[in-house]
């Protein structure tokens, strides 16, 4: 006799971000909607590089979980920082010569905050430091860079997972976290929560 098994839950990504669904493709994960959040991403006065990144991924996870009652929403936000100095997402070439010029022959660190929440309603982040190095960039490596265009929409004004890769003289951390998504820590939220795939 057939047996009928129940209809898993959704999974839905609360994220514009292509690199996101790259990555969960990587290790095997297919959300059945993207569904991006709307929310302010201002720094509130005095926050942390690292209570920014896990507030805002909280934030957007619940704000698509309230349109999604039942489903598995997974959310994350990537912050960029110098210090305690918190980088634009870079939209126009001031935003990248800025964030280029603090990046430039300095340390800098990533923080990745990860939000799921599960059908019925239990919540479970993780946050992920990645120390990352960069060399001193000449005027002429600047300059090309900018006019690659790489570094629009993406947080500190560049991407590790393309030319801006030849710039990292060192990274201590987790590689897909920068580029926007711990997959390790992700597989675990999503399996501590009861997500089957
Ligand atoms: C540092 C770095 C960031 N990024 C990207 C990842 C994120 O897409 C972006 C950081 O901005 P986020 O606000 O984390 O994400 P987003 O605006 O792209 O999408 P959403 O808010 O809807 O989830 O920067 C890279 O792709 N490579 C890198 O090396």
């Amino acid at each position: 006799m057939a047996q009928t098994t129940a209809a898993q839950p959704a999974l839905v990504l609360a994220s514009a971000s292509p690199r996101r669904l790259d990555l969960l493709a990587q290790v095997g994960v297919t959300p059945d909607r993207v569904d991006p959040a709307d929310i302010d991403e201002t720094p509130l006065r005095d926050e942390t590089p690292r209570r920014h990144a896990l507030r805002l991924a909280q934030e957007k996870a619940r704000a698509v979980a309230a349109r999604a009652p039942g489903d598995f929403v997974l959310a994350a936000d990537t912050v960029v920082a110098v210090g305690r100095r918190i980088l634009p997402k870079a939209e126009t070439q001031a935003d990248v010569l800025y964030c280029l010029k603090l990046l430039s022959g300095r340390n800098h660190k990533v923080f990745t905050g990860v939000t799921l929440i599960a059908p019925d309603g239990r919540e479970g982040s993780r946050l992920v430091e990645t120390k990352v190095g960069f060399k001193r960039l000449s005027d002429a490596e600047r300059d090309a860079y900018v006019a690659s265009g790489q570094w629009r929409g993406k947080a500190g004004g560049y991407g590790v997972q393309g030319l801006a890769g030849g710039f990292i003289t060192d990274l201590q951390g987790s590689y897909p976290s920068v580029v926007g998504l711990p997959l390790y820590e992700t597989l675990n939220l999503l399996h501590g929560l009861g997500y089957r795939g």
